[in-house]
């Protein structure tokens, strides 16, 4: 069966397909009085720490350049202390850059006035804190409706709108209770709610999920890719933590000292790091629980066609020298599979492919983890398929490759 499918990593870094919704070019923050000298201290390759030693300022961010594309979900991931949230701020001007340039659908957010970006934020932005940040005198709808009513935004299309948020984030019939009331996780998907309500084609969300147990935090994740499925926002997501980076990030983006050391898609971060630093950061991941079927799936080639007959298939193995093939449709739809033994019976009695096709073959999504699909397959006698939701087969896998290729990339870290 070894012979059949040979797996390997395939990184599926593809960048995505979409325009820049934010670009971020040469940003720089400095905290402190002494700025220039303080940069000028820094561009000579004096470390952070030796800068505020001479000059008391603290370099936040140096020199940040990056892009965000429209509808995906970008990860600043780092160390306490890193900048993450300073360049957060920095987008929706919370904090004013010392130096650098942010674009937001092509508008210059540096040169903007007060009145500029408090359209901005109102249209486009919507901020979520770890905190909550809930008023905690007004209650849930109230608290949801607070930004619109400062639009201006008659009551009832308010209601409205805060109702069908409240809904959306699992938030129904709770809009009459107080924030006292409730549990860390509702509080966040409240704040959740309060960013959603004004529409904003990108949510900046500050350690969100941080404050929450770890359960809640995990539904909460799950619920933000859902979320984010249903309705394809842009996110900036703050973490320090890797695996909720690796877990909602489209590309994280992981910084150091106010500099960005690599950006990537999460497997380009595990598989490739581009300096120490990242392999250090990375090395305790657990590869199973990151790459999913479509990462260690191998095209499924040749495949036969439903309308072939056995004769074909015993051709197709001798030629390939495999022990089994999968059998499709013509818009490659998985029938199921023929091993070599059933085939060469066939041929000789004169059965048809139908006779011998085997269909209790272990199917998996292309998006699911490996995790899931080393214990599915240790109980399965034959290379697992992998099918999309239109029952399209993308790929097979098999077990003892899988386990050689995580060896191979253990053995690259
Ligand atoms: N208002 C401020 N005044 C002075 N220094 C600041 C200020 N805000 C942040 N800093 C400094 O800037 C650096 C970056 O801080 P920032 O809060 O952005 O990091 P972070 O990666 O978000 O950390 P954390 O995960 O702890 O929030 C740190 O050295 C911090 O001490």
């Amino acid at each position: 069966m070894e012979g059949f499918v040979i797996v390997e990593i395939v990184c599926s870094g593809d960048p995505p397909e979409s325009e820049p919704i934010i670009r971020v070019h040469g940003l720089t923050k400095v905290f402190g009085h002494d700025l220039e000298k303080a940069l000028e201290l820094h561009r000579s390759g004096r470390s952070k720490k030796e800068v505020h030693e001479e000059t008391n300022a603290t370099i936040a961010l140096h020199n940040v350049s990056f892009e965000v594309m429209r509808g995906e979900t970008f990860v600043l991931m780092g160390l306490s202390g890193s900048g993450k949230s300073t360049l957060l701020r920095c987008i929706n001007r919370l904090i004013d850059p010392t130096e650098g340039e942010i674009e937001i659908d092509g508008e210059d957010i540096i040169g903007m006035d007060h009145e500029e970006l408090r359209l901005i934020r109102r249209r486009k932005l919507g901020m979520i804190f770890q905190n909550f940040a809930l008023l905690p005198q007004r209650n849930i709808l109230d608290n949801v409706t607070f930004g619109l009513e400062i639009m201006g935004v008659p009551k009832a299309e308010r209601n409205q709108r805060a109702e069908k948020v409240l809904e959306m984030v699992g938030l129904g019939g709770y809009g009459s209770s107080m924030p006292s009331e409730l549990s860390g996780g509702m509080k966040q998907r409240v704040g959740l709610a309060r960013a959603l309500t004004s529409d904003p084609d990108i949510l900046l969300m500050d350690e969100a999920f941080s404050a929450l147990d770890p359960l809640i935090r995990r539904d909460m994740q799950d619920e933000l890719l859902e979320l984010q499925e249903r309705l394809g926002k842009t996110i900036i997501f703050v973490t320090h933590d890797l695996d909720e980076a690796l877990k909602l990030g489209t590309r994280i983006a992981l910084m150091k000292d106010g500099s960005i050391v690599q950006i990537g898609t999460p497997e380009e971060i595990l598989t490739n790091p581009e300096n120490a630093y990242v392999e250090k950061f990375v090395a305790d991941v657990d590869l199973t629980r990151v790459l999913s079927a479509k990462d260690v799936m191998r095209r499924p080639e040749p495949v036969a066609q439903c309308t072939a007959g056995p004769r074909v298939a015993l051709h197709l193995m001798e030629e390939h020298d495999i022990p089994m093939i999968f059998v499709v449709t013509r818009h490659r739809n998985l029938r199921g599979l023929v091993t070599l033994e059933d085939t060469i019976g066939a041929v000789k009695t004169g059965k048809t492919m139908s006779d011998i096709l085997k269909t209790d073959i272990p199917i998996v999504a292309p998006d699911a983890p490996l995790s899931d699909i080393l214990s599915l397959i240790v109980d399965s006698q034959y290379p697992m398929a992998v099918v999309d939701e239109n029952g399209r087969l993308h790929g097979v896998i098999s077990r003892a490759s899988i386990l050689a290729a995580l060896a191979r990339k253990g053995g690259d870290s």
